[in-house]
Protein backbone atom coordinates (compact mmCIF):
# COMPACT_ATOMS: atom_id res chain seq x y z
CA UNK A 1 0.00 0.00 0.00
CA UNK A 2 0.96 3.73 -0.61
CA UNK A 3 1.67 5.72 2.34
CA UNK A 4 3.00 3.32 4.64
CA UNK A 5 7.09 4.53 5.02
CA UNK A 6 7.45 5.75 8.49
CA UNK A 7 4.35 4.13 9.64
CA UNK A 8 4.18 2.90 13.19
CA UNK A 9 1.48 0.21 12.71
CA UNK A 10 1.17 -1.23 9.21
CA UNK A 11 -1.67 -3.93 8.49
CA UNK A 12 -1.53 -5.41 4.78
CA UNK A 13 -3.77 -8.03 3.27
CA UNK A 14 -5.17 -8.84 6.86
CA UNK A 15 -7.21 -11.47 7.88
CA UNK A 16 -8.38 -12.33 11.61
CA UNK A 17 -10.83 -14.17 13.45
CA UNK A 18 -11.41 -16.89 15.63
CA UNK A 19 -11.07 -20.85 15.75
CA UNK A 20 -11.63 -20.05 11.58
CA UNK A 21 -14.41 -17.80 11.73
CA UNK A 22 -13.30 -14.78 9.80
CA UNK A 23 -14.27 -11.72 11.46
CA UNK A 24 -11.94 -9.28 9.37
CA UNK A 25 -11.08 -9.41 5.90
CA UNK A 26 -9.14 -7.74 3.54
CA UNK A 27 -7.96 -4.94 5.78
CA UNK A 28 -5.19 -2.60 4.73
CA UNK A 29 -4.21 0.37 6.75
CA UNK A 30 -1.13 2.35 8.45
CA UNK A 31 -1.16 4.34 11.32
CA UNK A 32 1.39 7.12 11.19
CA UNK A 33 2.83 9.53 13.99
CA UNK A 34 0.90 11.86 15.82
CA UNK A 35 -2.25 11.33 13.72
CA UNK A 36 -5.63 10.47 15.36
CA UNK A 37 -7.48 7.99 13.61
CA UNK A 38 -10.64 6.56 14.62
CA UNK A 39 -12.49 3.20 14.17
CA UNK A 40 -16.09 3.07 13.97
CA UNK A 41 -18.20 0.36 13.34
CA UNK A 42 -21.37 -1.61 14.94
CA UNK A 43 -21.68 -3.84 17.45
CA UNK A 44 -19.72 -7.11 16.33
CA UNK A 45 -17.70 -5.55 13.45
CA UNK A 46 -14.86 -6.78 14.69
CA UNK A 47 -13.21 -3.57 15.87
CA UNK A 48 -12.03 -4.88 19.37
CA UNK A 49 -10.43 -7.80 17.05
CA UNK A 50 -8.88 -5.15 14.97
CA UNK A 51 -6.66 -3.87 17.76
CA UNK A 52 -5.99 -7.48 19.38
CA UNK A 53 -4.88 -8.12 15.46
CA UNK A 54 -2.78 -5.20 15.74
CA UNK A 55 -1.03 -5.10 19.42
CA UNK A 56 -0.28 -8.78 18.26
CA UNK A 57 -3.03 -11.11 20.99
CA UNK A 58 -4.39 -12.73 17.94
CA UNK A 59 -2.39 -14.20 14.71
CA UNK A 60 -3.32 -13.21 11.37
CA UNK A 61 -5.24 -15.87 9.85
CA UNK A 62 -3.57 -14.59 6.77
CA UNK A 63 -1.91 -11.06 5.67
CA UNK A 64 0.52 -9.65 8.02
CA UNK A 65 1.06 -6.37 11.04
CA UNK A 66 4.17 -5.22 11.32
CA UNK A 67 5.05 -2.61 14.11
CA UNK A 68 7.56 0.44 13.77
CA UNK A 69 10.90 -1.45 15.37
CA UNK A 70 10.88 -1.23 19.34
CA UNK A 71 7.35 0.97 18.74
CA UNK A 72 6.47 1.79 22.25
CA UNK A 73 2.27 1.15 22.46
CA UNK A 74 0.03 2.87 25.44
CA UNK A 75 -2.70 0.14 25.78
CA UNK A 76 -6.32 1.78 27.03
CA UNK A 77 -8.58 -0.82 27.83
CA UNK A 78 -11.95 -0.70 27.03
CA UNK A 79 -12.99 -1.85 30.72
CA UNK A 80 -10.86 -3.78 33.81
CA UNK A 81 -12.49 -5.34 35.78
CA UNK A 82 -11.75 -4.57 39.35
CA UNK A 83 -12.31 -7.36 42.11
CA UNK A 84 -13.34 -5.12 44.61
CA UNK A 85 -12.80 -7.90 47.74
CA UNK A 86 -8.64 -7.19 46.04
CA UNK A 87 -7.32 -4.17 47.53
CA UNK A 88 -5.16 -2.24 45.32
CA UNK A 89 -4.77 1.91 45.67
CA UNK A 90 -4.30 3.31 42.70
CA UNK A 91 -0.45 4.44 43.37
CA UNK A 92 0.22 0.66 43.62
CA UNK A 93 -1.84 -0.21 40.39
CA UNK A 94 0.49 2.50 38.41
CA UNK A 95 3.49 1.19 40.10
CA UNK A 96 2.81 -2.72 38.02
CA UNK A 97 4.61 -4.24 36.46
CA UNK A 98 6.80 -1.36 36.49
CA UNK A 99 8.04 1.06 39.90
CA UNK A 100 7.40 4.39 39.96
CA UNK A 101 8.26 6.87 41.97
CA UNK A 102 6.28 9.18 43.97
CA UNK A 103 6.48 11.90 41.74
CA UNK A 104 6.11 10.26 38.83
CA UNK A 105 3.08 8.54 39.41
CA UNK A 106 1.34 12.34 40.86
CA UNK A 107 2.72 13.93 37.64
CA UNK A 108 0.77 11.14 35.60
CA UNK A 109 -2.73 11.38 37.31
CA UNK A 110 -2.50 15.42 37.64
CA UNK A 111 -1.63 15.33 33.69
CA UNK A 112 -5.11 13.35 32.80
CA UNK A 113 -6.89 15.66 35.93
CA UNK A 114 -7.24 13.47 38.21
CA UNK A 115 -4.35 14.67 40.94
CA UNK A 116 -4.37 13.29 44.62
CA UNK A 117 -6.23 9.76 43.87
CA UNK A 118 -2.96 7.58 44.94
CA UNK A 119 -4.36 6.67 48.05
CA UNK A 120 -7.56 5.68 46.83
CA UNK A 121 -9.28 2.37 46.54
CA UNK A 122 -9.22 1.28 42.51
CA UNK A 123 -12.45 -0.71 43.17
CA UNK A 124 -13.99 3.22 44.53
CA UNK A 125 -13.34 4.85 41.66
CA UNK A 126 -16.01 6.31 39.13
CA UNK A 127 -16.36 4.98 35.86
CA UNK A 128 -14.16 8.63 34.42
CA UNK A 129 -11.89 8.59 36.93
CA UNK A 130 -11.11 4.69 36.33
CA UNK A 131 -10.39 5.82 32.68
CA UNK A 132 -8.61 8.36 33.40
CA UNK A 133 -6.06 6.27 35.59
CA UNK A 134 -5.80 3.59 33.34
CA UNK A 135 -4.82 6.76 30.37
CA UNK A 136 -2.12 7.91 33.09
CA UNK A 137 -0.75 3.93 33.52
CA UNK A 138 -0.67 4.07 29.14
CA UNK A 139 1.18 7.07 29.25
CA UNK A 140 3.70 6.27 31.64
CA UNK A 141 5.61 4.43 29.12
CA UNK A 142 5.91 7.07 27.23
CA UNK A 143 4.29 5.55 24.18
CA UNK A 144 4.46 6.41 20.36
CA UNK A 145 1.01 5.52 20.14
CA UNK A 146 -1.53 5.31 22.13
CA UNK A 147 -4.25 2.89 21.43
CA UNK A 148 -7.84 2.78 23.22
CA UNK A 149 -10.50 0.60 22.86
CA UNK A 150 -14.33 2.34 23.30
CA UNK A 151 -12.31 4.72 26.22
CA UNK A 152 -15.62 6.63 27.18
CA UNK A 153 -18.13 3.91 27.78
CA UNK A 154 -20.08 4.42 30.37
CA UNK A 155 -19.20 8.31 30.47
CA UNK A 156 -21.98 10.60 29.90
CA UNK A 157 -21.59 13.12 27.16
CA UNK A 158 -19.47 15.89 28.65
CA UNK A 159 -17.46 13.37 30.29
CA UNK A 160 -16.72 11.65 26.86
CA UNK A 161 -16.10 15.42 25.77
CA UNK A 162 -13.82 16.13 28.27
CA UNK A 163 -11.92 12.84 27.58
CA UNK A 164 -11.36 13.19 24.38
CA UNK A 165 -10.22 16.91 24.67
CA UNK A 166 -7.41 15.36 26.82
CA UNK A 167 -6.40 12.74 24.33
CA UNK A 168 -5.68 15.80 21.72
CA UNK A 169 -3.75 18.09 24.29
CA UNK A 170 -1.55 14.86 25.25
CA UNK A 171 -1.37 14.18 20.80
CA UNK A 172 -0.38 17.97 20.72
CA UNK A 173 2.32 17.72 23.93
CA UNK A 174 3.40 14.69 23.36
CA UNK A 175 3.71 13.66 19.81
CA UNK A 176 2.09 10.27 20.65
CA UNK A 177 0.09 9.08 17.46
CA UNK A 178 -3.93 7.92 18.63
CA UNK A 179 -5.71 4.94 17.76
CA UNK A 180 -9.10 4.57 19.42
CA UNK A 181 -12.46 2.24 18.73
CA UNK A 182 -15.62 3.67 19.79
CA UNK A 183 -19.07 4.22 18.61
CA UNK A 184 -19.76 7.59 20.11
CA UNK A 185 -20.10 9.31 16.68
CA UNK A 186 -20.25 13.04 17.46
CA UNK A 187 -17.29 13.64 19.90
CA UNK A 188 -14.85 11.42 18.25
CA UNK A 189 -16.02 12.59 14.57
CA UNK A 190 -14.60 16.56 15.49
CA UNK A 191 -11.52 15.40 17.14
CA UNK A 192 -9.89 12.26 14.77
CA UNK A 193 -8.29 13.04 11.73
CA UNK A 194 -9.16 9.99 9.85
CA UNK A 195 -11.64 7.72 10.80
CA UNK A 196 -12.07 4.31 9.35
CA UNK A 197 -15.67 2.88 8.84
CA UNK A 198 -15.55 -0.86 10.02
CA UNK A 199 -17.95 -4.06 9.22
CA UNK A 200 -15.75 -7.02 8.68
CA UNK A 201 -13.84 -5.07 6.12
CA UNK A 202 -13.18 -1.42 5.66
CA UNK A 203 -16.41 0.64 4.53
CA UNK A 204 -15.05 3.88 3.63
CA UNK A 205 -12.40 5.70 5.37
CA UNK A 206 -10.78 9.04 5.04
CA UNK A 207 -11.15 12.72 7.11
CA UNK A 208 -14.14 12.87 8.92
CA UNK A 209 -15.60 15.15 6.49
CA UNK A 210 -14.70 12.48 3.96
CA UNK A 211 -16.12 9.99 5.69
CA UNK A 212 -19.77 11.43 7.19
CA UNK A 213 -20.73 12.34 3.31
CA UNK A 214 -19.49 8.75 2.19
CA UNK A 215 -23.01 6.40 1.55
CA UNK A 216 -21.19 3.53 3.07
CA UNK A 217 -20.88 5.87 6.36
CA UNK A 218 -24.64 7.11 5.88
CA UNK A 219 -26.11 4.01 5.51
CA UNK A 220 -24.42 2.84 8.95
CA UNK A 221 -24.75 5.83 10.98
CA UNK A 222 -28.22 7.71 9.34
CA UNK A 223 -27.65 11.28 8.54
CA UNK A 224 -28.85 13.36 11.32
CA UNK A 225 -28.51 13.74 14.65
CA UNK A 226 -29.64 10.24 15.68
CA UNK A 227 -26.72 8.59 14.20
CA UNK A 228 -25.40 6.81 17.06
CA UNK A 229 -28.37 5.32 17.51
CA UNK A 230 -28.87 4.60 13.60
CA UNK A 231 -25.72 2.36 14.48
CA UNK A 232 -27.91 -0.21 16.25
CA UNK A 233 -30.62 0.01 13.65
CA UNK A 234 -28.41 -0.85 10.82
CA UNK A 235 -29.90 -2.35 7.90
CA UNK A 236 -27.10 -2.64 5.10
CA UNK A 237 -28.31 -1.18 2.95
CA UNK A 238 -25.85 0.93 1.63
CA UNK A 239 -24.25 0.80 -2.00
CA UNK A 240 -21.01 -0.35 -2.69
CA UNK A 241 -18.30 1.03 -5.00
CA UNK A 242 -16.64 -1.80 -6.73
CA UNK A 243 -13.63 -1.97 -4.41
CA UNK A 244 -15.79 -3.23 -1.66
CA UNK A 245 -18.40 -5.65 -3.80
CA UNK A 246 -22.06 -5.63 -2.35
CA UNK A 247 -21.78 -9.61 -1.68
CA UNK A 248 -18.70 -9.02 0.09
CA UNK A 249 -20.56 -6.75 2.76
CA UNK A 250 -23.22 -9.24 2.92
CA UNK A 251 -21.17 -12.36 3.76
CA UNK A 252 -19.25 -10.31 6.21
CA UNK A 253 -22.01 -8.95 7.88
CA UNK A 254 -21.86 -9.86 11.71
CA UNK A 255 -24.17 -11.28 13.93
CA UNK A 256 -26.54 -9.09 15.75
CA UNK A 257 -27.28 -9.94 19.40
N1 LIG B 1 -12.54 -14.29 21.96
C1 LIG B 1 -13.43 -14.51 20.98
N2 LIG B 1 -13.70 -15.76 20.56
C2 LIG B 1 -14.59 -16.02 19.58
N3 LIG B 1 -15.28 -15.04 18.93
C3 LIG B 1 -15.06 -13.78 19.30
C4 LIG B 1 -14.12 -13.44 20.34
N4 LIG B 1 -14.12 -12.08 20.49
C5 LIG B 1 -15.00 -11.61 19.58
N5 LIG B 1 -15.56 -12.62 18.86
C6 LIG B 1 -16.55 -12.47 17.79
O1 LIG B 1 -15.98 -11.68 16.76
C7 LIG B 1 -16.94 -10.79 16.22
C8 LIG B 1 -16.40 -9.36 16.32
O2 LIG B 1 -16.26 -9.01 17.70
P1 LIG B 1 -15.53 -7.69 18.18
O3 LIG B 1 -15.54 -7.72 19.67
O4 LIG B 1 -14.25 -7.55 17.47
O5 LIG B 1 -16.54 -6.58 17.64
P2 LIG B 1 -16.67 -5.05 18.04
O6 LIG B 1 -16.88 -4.30 16.77
O7 LIG B 1 -15.52 -4.65 18.89
O8 LIG B 1 -18.03 -5.08 18.88
P3 LIG B 1 -18.58 -4.12 20.05
O9 LIG B 1 -18.91 -2.80 19.42
O10 LIG B 1 -19.80 -4.85 20.49
O11 LIG B 1 -17.51 -4.03 21.11
C9 LIG B 1 -18.22 -11.02 17.00
O12 LIG B 1 -19.06 -11.85 16.23
C10 LIG B 1 -17.76 -11.71 18.26
O13 LIG B 1 -18.75 -12.59 18.73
Amino acid sequence: MSGEAGALIVAENLRAGYGGRVVLDDINLAIRPGEIVTIVGPNGSGKSTLLRALLGVIRPISGRVRLAPGLRIGYVPQRLAVDATLPMTVARFLSLPVRRSRAETAAALARVGVAGLEGRQLASLSGGQLQRVLLARALMSHPQILILDEPTQGLDQPGEAAFYRLIEEIRAETGAAVLLVSHDLHVVMSASDRVICLNGHICCEGTPQVVSEAPEYRALFGLGTGGALALYRHEHAHHHGPAHPAAACEAEEPDHA
